[in-house]
């Protein structure tokens, strides 16, 4: 049985894959018009790509968390601050990452916090943010390849046993074979080793068709874009809702 995931009515892990938009705008009042633009489209989830943003003033930012939740309530809301190392922006390095994730956790303005896989301490950062009762999506990210079919298991594996909620890998197709290598994997996961929700994408134009399918795979949401992508490979929200019906 999944330990499935739910947020006020949105069950991830069950029923249709739930279509997750990214914000990327990088200062509030770009944050605020890119809301305003995306609210009429009804993503099932919002992220808040905190790495785009140009301060990191804890104070204002604590502000314009609350000014996205205020905008984008009562769906369910992920912040994540995605590092160089792993296809972002983000430059802050292993503390000042894991204060940062605490201080969005202890505002208790989301449901949901970005923690990758590979950051240091990993387990006891996904434990103090669940103690201030949110919860965790712990990530991988590959922009490069698309590692052996063995090591993306593993990878999901560890994203559970560190006790991540979902969790979430992306990786790069170099050919055709990569994609099918990326589902073959969830569908192992799936049918083997899940015993929470999890995420996985194929990205650039190759890996389209793990974001249009990927939940015939395992796959319990998929990413789209809003006003702009925030990572190759991503259509249009409104297209993936008419696609996925
Ligand atoms: O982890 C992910 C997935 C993603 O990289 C994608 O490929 O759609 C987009 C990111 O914004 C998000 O944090």
């Amino acid at each position: 049985m999944l330990k499935l995931v739910e947020i006020r009515g949105v069950t991830i892990g069950h029923g249709k894959p739930k279509i997750i938009v990214s914000l990327i705008s990088s200062t509030r009042d770009r944050l605020q018009a890119e809301i305003e633009y995306l609210l009429q489209k009804k993503p099932d989830i919002w992220e808040w790509r905190l790495d785009f943003m140009e301060t990191f003033e804890e104070a204002e930012l604590i502000e314009t968390l609350s000014l996205i939740r205020e905008l984008t309530f009562p769906s369910p809301l992920l912040v994540t601050y995605r590092t160089v190392q792993e296809g972002g922006q983000g430059r802050l390095r292993s503390n000042a990452y894991a204060n940062l994730l605490q201080l969005i956790a202890k505002s208790q303005l989301c449901d949901l916090v970005d923690v990758e896989l590979f950051s240091e301490d990993n387990k006891q950062l996904v434990a103090s943010i669940h103690a201030e009762g949110v919860k965790v999506i712990v990530s991988n990210h590959d922009f490069e390849k698309t590692p052996p079919k063995e090591e993306l298991i593993w990878r999901l594996r560890e994203m559970q046993f560190i006790n991540g909620d979902i969790g979430k890998l992306a990786v790069m197709p170099k050919r055709p074979h990569d994609v099918l290598c990326l589902l073959d994997a969830a569908d192992q996961m799936k049918t083997l080793y899940a015993d929470r929700p999890f995420i996985v994408m194929s990205m650039g134009d190759l890996g389209v068709i793990s974001r249009l399918g990927g939940h015939h795979y395992g796959s319990s949401a998929t990413f789209a874009a809003g006003s702009t992508p925030s990572a190759p490979g991503q259509l249009p929200v409104e297209l993936m809702k008419q696609l996925l019906l």
